[in-house]
């Protein structure tokens, strides 16, 4: 069996890229706590084990046990908004926990990873289409925990010859268009979620943070890439680790080389869910970075990738559709 480690699993982009590791082939050997996720989003025919990545004796025996060609490293928390009142949390989480998996994978000699980084990473940058010469600059303790990983993978390369590729995905949204897994975070702080789950309890209220950024009608832009382009990205960054010769460091971005305004998204939950929804504009939500959109040459020179979905019409019906079918 070909297995690969998939911390994280059990949650949003996991879920997904475990359905199509195995359709590729490969057996995931989920590894997730479950404080994000869901148990029964990961498919049956993946290995599940209840952990937590800060623990490395946990780690240490799924590497014995299982013996992973690579590692698909999802597991975090990931609110920008909460990351400004409990930074230490994420510190925690995502650094440490990141370290104690890289020196586990480095004791069971297991060197080939993919990380999910992010967009948060560049914070406010002047270029309309963010490539990946752009400085680090994040906006909140989030991104900084995404950038210092992105940093030590690097030194794990050059010192101890891993090969690894930080995927900086911009914001993950949709289902998967076969309607087996979806976006499922409790309590819900996206946006494309939210809406839809204000349109299906029947024109609940939304807000909107923010309309005094510079962009152009106030609200802040994002670039709204669908999961299951985003699981492919992770399959073909996955073959490309473990067929790298030398020690490398990749950074790629995974976008849609597409903005769109936090209005513009309301308006087309609203087309798609025929719901009129209630606006509260309110202040910005703290360490908010006013646009990111993606530069997405990297991803297609040297992953082969690109999007398949590129309107967000098709994206957000597909997370309208698999919440119409779920109980929320
Ligand atoms: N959702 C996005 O738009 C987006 C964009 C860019 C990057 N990312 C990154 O992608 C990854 C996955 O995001 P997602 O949207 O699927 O989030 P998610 O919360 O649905 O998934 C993260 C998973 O990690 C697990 N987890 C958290 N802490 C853990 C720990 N200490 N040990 C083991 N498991 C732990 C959670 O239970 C959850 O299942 C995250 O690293 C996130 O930062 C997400
Ligand atoms: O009720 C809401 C929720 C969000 N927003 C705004 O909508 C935009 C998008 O917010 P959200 O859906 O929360 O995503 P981001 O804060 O952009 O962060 C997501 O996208 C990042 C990549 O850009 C990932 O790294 C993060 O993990 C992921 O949570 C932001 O301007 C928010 O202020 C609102 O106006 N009202």
């Amino acid at each position: 069996m070909k297995k690969i480690l998939v911390t994280g699993g059990a949650g949003f982009i996991g879920s997904h890229i475990c359905l199509k590791l195995l359709e590729k082939g490969y057996t995931p050997v989920v590894f997730d706590n479950l404080t994000n996720g869901h148990p029964d989003a990961v498919p049956d025919e993946a290995i599940f084990i209840q952990g937590d990545i800060r623990k490395k004796k946990a780690l240490d025996s799924v590497f014995a046990a299982h013996s992973p060609l690579a590692v698909i490293h999802l597991a975090g928390l990931i609110e920008a908004g909460q990351s400004m009142s409990s930074p230490g949390l994420f510190y925690d989480v995502n650094v440490t926990g990141s370290q104690v998996l890289f020196a586990s994978m480095q004791q069971y000699d297991c060197k080939k990873i993919v990380f999910s980084s992010t967009a948060a990473v560049y914070g406010n940058s002047e270029k309309y289409l963010i490539d990946e010469s752009e400085p680090v600059c994040p906006t909140n303790p989030y991104g900084r925990s995404k950038a210092i990983v992105e940093t030590i993978l690097a030194d794990y390369c050059k010192i101890h010859g891993f090969r690894a590729l930080a995927l900086r995905y911009f914001n993950a949204a949709g289902a998967d268009p076969a309607g087996r897994a979806g976006e499922r975070h409790e309590p819900e702080t996206h946006l494309i979620p939210l809406c839809l789950m204000a349109a299906k309890n029947n024109g609940r209220a939304m807000s909107v943070f923010g309309t005094d950024y510079p962009t152009p009608d106030g609200t802040c832009v994002r670039d709204y890439v669908h999961v299951d382009d985003l699981a492919d990205a992770h399959i073909a960054a996955l073959q490309y680790a473990m067929k790298a010769t030398d020690p490398a460091f990749e950074q790629i971005n995974i976008g849609r080389e597409e903005g769109s305004s936090v209005l513009e998204v309301l308006k087309l939950c609203e087309k798609i869910t025929n719901c009129r929804l209630k606006i509260n504009f309110k202040e910005r939500r703290a360490g908010d970075p006013y646009r990111l959109v993606s530069h997405n040459e990297k991803a297609k020179n040297l992953l082969g990738w690109e999007p398949k979905f590129t309107d967000l019409e098709d994206i957000i019906s597909h997370a309208w559709k698999f919440m119409e079918q779920a109980d929320r």
